[in-house]
């Protein structure tokens, strides 16, 4: 097989100055980039300056010239190709030197022939590897954050990024936890006004004053507590994104009001008189039915037409198991990059209805990976069913992983993830528990059962 030469960046790590003068000169006379290292610290810091895209290194280093030195320095040069160079009959050592991650060996003396393909293979590998990984951080930052590969959220990231480009205001439907948020952030991220601010509210979570206070800010003296004048959402979000979360909850004078900032980009504060204006893009949210709520009259018409420039949809994740591998995937990784899910962690993942969608899925995965035990690399069915305090399944699939004493730990921690993430619901709604409830995907009642449990009522 032919081997086109591609020149590139090389470090010869050898302390035989004859090798160094020959081997260099042959390696130079191919067109490559070569740095020359006598011992284990030059070879470090030519590595560090030079930055190459392979290593050739002889084992045996001075001062000794013991090849554990040589050995101890092959997973030093991460992510690089190392070719190690032995003598006849070292056999062992070159596997060992492949068991700590060389690429490839040359048995000295060296065939000419043999040394140029071999350098012509790893520098392809380094370059294919490079490209490996570039590709990796691209496809990260182009998932714009919404992790799946089933047909409805590759389009919903098409239709984001298209949608990001022009100023329509954009409304997103969906159940409880399939991302609307996201979609915003996204929106935002790939639109022109990356720049800007993006600020979110929950029209859910407070009343209809507060909320008036809160987007449209208030004048000193409005109301009691009122010491200073103090700016809005509305303003904070200004050449920005502003998103409107459970917009299908908005009291209807809030409703009128926002209308009109919609219209005319113009607000009053509470107890101000003069109009004030801010430019910021405007993207709602609701799990709720808007449109039977039209019909019903508990939302104004005019600003479901104003609101739904266009519309996007976040499928409930029962609608795209394809995307619960890929996500569970990437939420593991994020509390422990080193873990896997077992297959039967997998398909009890993919066999479950999600209530609370995405958000759901991202605390139970969450919750196993932080119960992992230290020396566990892998997360089973039973791991996530006690993360989900779903204990009523039927038998084990899998063995269990703790001991008895172990056991206890995890029952401890288990209660104080719920503590935890019962308080983070119930601050996020604003003290409000359907929604709080929502947010856990649980109901009112069970959410009311576990806060007495937890001592949090
Ligand atoms: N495609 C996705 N990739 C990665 N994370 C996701 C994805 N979809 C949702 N999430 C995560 O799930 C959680 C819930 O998402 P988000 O808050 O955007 O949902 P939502 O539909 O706005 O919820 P709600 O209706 O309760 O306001 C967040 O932590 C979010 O980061």
């Amino acid at each position: 097989m032919s081997e086109t030469p591609e020149s590139g960046r090389v470090l010869l790590v050898d302390d035989e100055a004859a090798f160094q003068r020959l081997g260099g000169s042959f390696l130079r006379g191919l067109g490559h980039e070569v740095s020359i290292a006598g011992d284990g610290e030059q070879a470090l810091a030519a590595f560090a300056r030079q930055k190459p895209e392979l290593v050739l290194l002889d084992l045996a280093m001075p001062p000794h010239m013991d090849p554990e030195i040589g050995l101890e320095l092959i997973p030093r040069f991460a992510r690089v190709p190392v070719v190690v160079l032995t003598g006849h009959g070292e056999h062992d050592l070159a596997l060992r030197a492949t068991e700590l991650g060389a690429w490839d060996f040359l048995t000295k003396p060296i065939d000419p022939d043999m040394l140029r393909i071999v350098v012509a293979r790893a520098l392809r590998k380094a370059r294919l590897d490079a490209e490996l990984i570039t590709l990796r951080a691209e496809q990260a930052t182009d998932d714009l954050g919404m992790v799946g590969q089933a047909p409805a959220t590759i389009q919903l990231r098409a239709l984001v990024r298209r949608v990001a480009q022009t100023t329509v205001s954009v409304l997103v439907l969906g159940p409880t936890g399939t991302g609307k948020e996201l979609v915003a952030r996204a929106l935002h991220a790939c639109s022109a006004r990356s720049g800007g601010p993006f600020v979110a509210i929950h029209c859910g979570a407070l009343s209809a004053e507060l909320l008036e206070s809160e987007l449209f800010g208030h004048m000193k003296g409005s109301f009691t507590g009122a010491y200073r004048d103090q700016p809005g959402l509305v303003e904070a979000a200004h050449g920005g994104t502003l998103f409107l979360d459970e917009v299908g909850e908005m009291p209807p004078p809030m409703q009128v009001k926002l209308l009109r900032f919609l219209q005319e980009g113009a607000f009053v504060p509470v107890g101000g008189r003069a109009q004030k204006h801010a430019d910021a893009r405007v993207v709602a949210a609701t799990h709720r039915d808007l449109e039977a709520m039209v019909r019903d009259g508990s939302f104004r018409e005019d600003l479901f037409y104003r609101l739904k420039g266009v519309v996007l949809r976040t499928p409930a994740l029962l609608e795209r198991p394809g995307d619960v591998p890929v996500l569970a995937t990437r939420f593991l990784h994020r509390v422990a990059p080193r873990a896997g899910l077992s297959a039967g962690a997998l398909a009890w993942l993919t066999t479950r209805d999600w209530p609370g969608n995405v958000r759901e899925l991202k605390a139970v995965v969450e919750s196993a990976g932080a119960l992992l035990l230290p020396d566990q690399r892998e997360v089973d069915a039973e791991l996530l069913r006690l993360a989900s305090g779903d204990m009523s399944e039927g038998p084990r699939t899998e063995p269990a992983s703790s001991s008895s004493e172990g056991a206890g730990a995890l029952d401890a921690a288990i209660n104080e993830l719920e503590l935890r993430l019962v308080r983070d619901a119930m601050a996020a709604a604003g003290g409000n528990q359907s929604e709080a409830a929502r947010r856990l995907g649980i109901s009112r009642v069970g959410l009311i059962k576990k806060l007495t449990r937890l001592g949090l009522r």
